[in-house]
């Protein structure tokens, strides 16, 4: 069975006028490489008729037909399989009536569902609802991409999956980069009914849709988001240079790339990240409109956001996306958005201190006061940010005495910085502002270097580019700048250090990273 493109039928979802039948046939030249027949209304006549046509076209298709629900309907044409509900015939009597050979397929929406099916041996899970959807009234939660991952997570390695439930073009990378097992196990199909039995062209949204698949499923680097290829950004970089080495080249490229950096951010650090991004060589914008949202994706370099509902936009433009969940522990309509946000859109950075870090990861080691952090602190803060960042399918930099940084794999730590950053108000901002400016400097580079098209999902990636060597970058960009601002005799205290901290970013130089930075690379 390949279930790389699963199509659930829907004749009550077809545009006016158009014949099941042709729809089907169209759906199947298209790629789809299984169809279940659903059918919640018709008597049992009515639905071995229509299982029996459906049956004769998709063979000649090779594709392989489910029946939804109806042990006796699949027996009566003997089709490949069935498809069962939670609240269906139980899988044990199913496979005791259904020939040895039947493939069943069984509905999970929890992690403890994933279990019960793995002990049971089914051949296929259908995981959902991953979004919200008209195609049937929804009887449980949308678990979104993240409770894909917790599915998978929790499934045997040995049973298909495939996600289901208003799984569109528009959200289908998303729901494939996202809904992935911690140990990078993902979806092995997807299954639709609205997306193609309603389009008026099912054999061009059906090619559209499997391309985009394959390109997960058979993606070459399935444990890596960011894969490391060599980056020849310029002459003064080698694919081995160190990391130290490589930041202070990014620090100098950028300055001459002028990244246009769109900034959605609080107030209290609007003046403060635009003036930093200024210093940094890069191009502030700090427009909030969603009407010009879109646009704006198309002309920037990348997007720094730390609320707000806007990430669509730079994941569809293939921008990085740096989150700063400010505050997310102090209240739980914080913590509620944060999660809404991240289910709906993919980060490529998340920034934040040990109280957002461990808020996001569902750690108590550490809590927020405010924006403050209070508490011990993780006693192993590298396999905190690692964990996240595997979680959430991105890089993750935990900022603090220490900053660590992890793409799920690395684990860095970045040991620069002075007290007086502490003291001056959004210093965490602008070390998310730093992030997203280097960042935008590395998608600006990749693109240039690498002729990939300004949006390539062909090979499954949202973004392009080394965003762990940004992030690393935006980090000892403004900790390096904060220790050579403080050595300053003009300054006595946060009032200020606060401009030399710009003046020192202003004139930052690849030398200053050589000489100071104390990177460690701990895995
Ligand atoms: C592939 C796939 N996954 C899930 C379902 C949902 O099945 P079920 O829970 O039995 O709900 P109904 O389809 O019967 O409404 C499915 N049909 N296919
Ligand atoms: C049949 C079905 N089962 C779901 C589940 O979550 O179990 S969601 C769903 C409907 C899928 O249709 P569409 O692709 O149009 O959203």
């Amino acid at each position: 069975m390949d279930y790389s493109l699963y199509l659930v039928t829907g004749r009550h979802l077809l545009p006016p006028g158009v014949d099941y039948y042709e729809s089907l046939e169209e759906s199947l030249k298209g790629g789809v490489t299984v169809v279940q027949v659903r059918e919640k209304t018709e008597d049992t006549r009515a639905f071995v008729e229509i299982a029996k046509r459906t049956q004769e076209i998709c063979s000649r298709y090779k594709v392989p037909v489910i029946i939804n629900d109806r042990i006796d309907v699949a027996l009566a044409i003997n089709a490949v399989g069935v498809h069962l509900g939670q609240t269906d015939m139980p899988y044990e009597t199913a496979r005791q009536l259904l020939p040895e050979s039947a493939v069943i397929g069984l509905s999970v929406s929890s992690p403890e569902e994933a279990r019960t099916a793995s002990k049971l041996g089914v051949d296929y899970v259908g995981i959902g609802p991953i979004w919200w959807t008209t195609s049937k009234t929804l009887q449980k939660d949308v678990i979104g991409v993240r409770g894909v991952g917790a599915i998978l997570s929790a499934l045997s390695p040995q049973i298909k999956a495939v996600g289901i439930g208003g799984v569109k073009q528009n959200n289908l990378i998303r729901t494939l980069h996202g809904g992935v097992a911690v140990s990078g196990r993902g979806l092995d199909g997807i299954a639709v009914i609205s997306e193609i039995v309603s389009s008026p062209d099912p054999c061009t949204t059906a090619q559209r849709l499997l391309r985009t698949i394959l390109s997960f499923i058979e993606r070459p680097f399935p444990h890596f988001l960011f894969p490391p290829w060599p980056l020849p950004f310029s002459p003064t970089h080698t694919p081995n240079a160190n990391l130290t080495q490589r930041v202070a080249s990014l620090i100098d490229d950028t300055r001459s790339l002028t990244p246009l950096v769109h900034q959605i951010t609080n107030a209290v650090a609007m003046t403060q990240s635009a003036n930093v991004t200024l210093a940094l060589g890069a191009s502030p914008i700090m427009a909030t409109a969603p009407a010009e949202m879109e646009d704006l994706s198309k002309a920037t370099s990348a997007l720094l956001v730390n609320f707000g509902t806007i990430g669509h936009s730079a994941n569809r433009s293939g921008k990085p996306l740096v989150f700063d969940p400010v505050a997310v522990g102090a209240t739980t309509h914080r913590q509620k958005t944060a999660h809404e946000l991240l289910n709906t859109w993919q980060a490529t950075v998340i920034k934040g201190n040990a109280a957002e870090i461990g808020a996001l990861s569902g750690l108590k080691e550490v809590t927020s006061r405010g924006v403050d952090s209070v508490g011990p602190g993780f006693s192993d803060p590298g396999e905190v940010v690692k964990a996240l960042a595997l979680r959430e399918r991105c890089i993750v930099v935990l900022t603090g005495a220490d900053d660590w940084i992890s793409d799920g794999q690395s684990i860095i730590k970045c040991s620069n910085g002075n007290l007086l950053l502490a003291g001056i108000t959004a210093s965490g901002c602008i070390v998310g502002t730093a992030i997203a400016t280097y960042c935008g400097a590395i998608n600006i580079l990749t693109r240039k270097h690498s002729k990939v098209p300004a949006v390539d999902h062909g090979n499954g990636r949202l973004v392009h580019g080394d965003m762990l060597l940004a992030s690393v970058t935006g980090v000892l960009a403004i900790t390096v700048a904060a220790e050579m601002a403080a050595e300053r005799p003009d300054v006595h205290g946060t009032g200020t250090f606060l401009p030399a901290l710009i003046d020192e970013l202003g004139r930052l130089a690849p030398n200053h990273i050589l000489a100071r930075a104390k990177v460690a690379h701990i895995t």
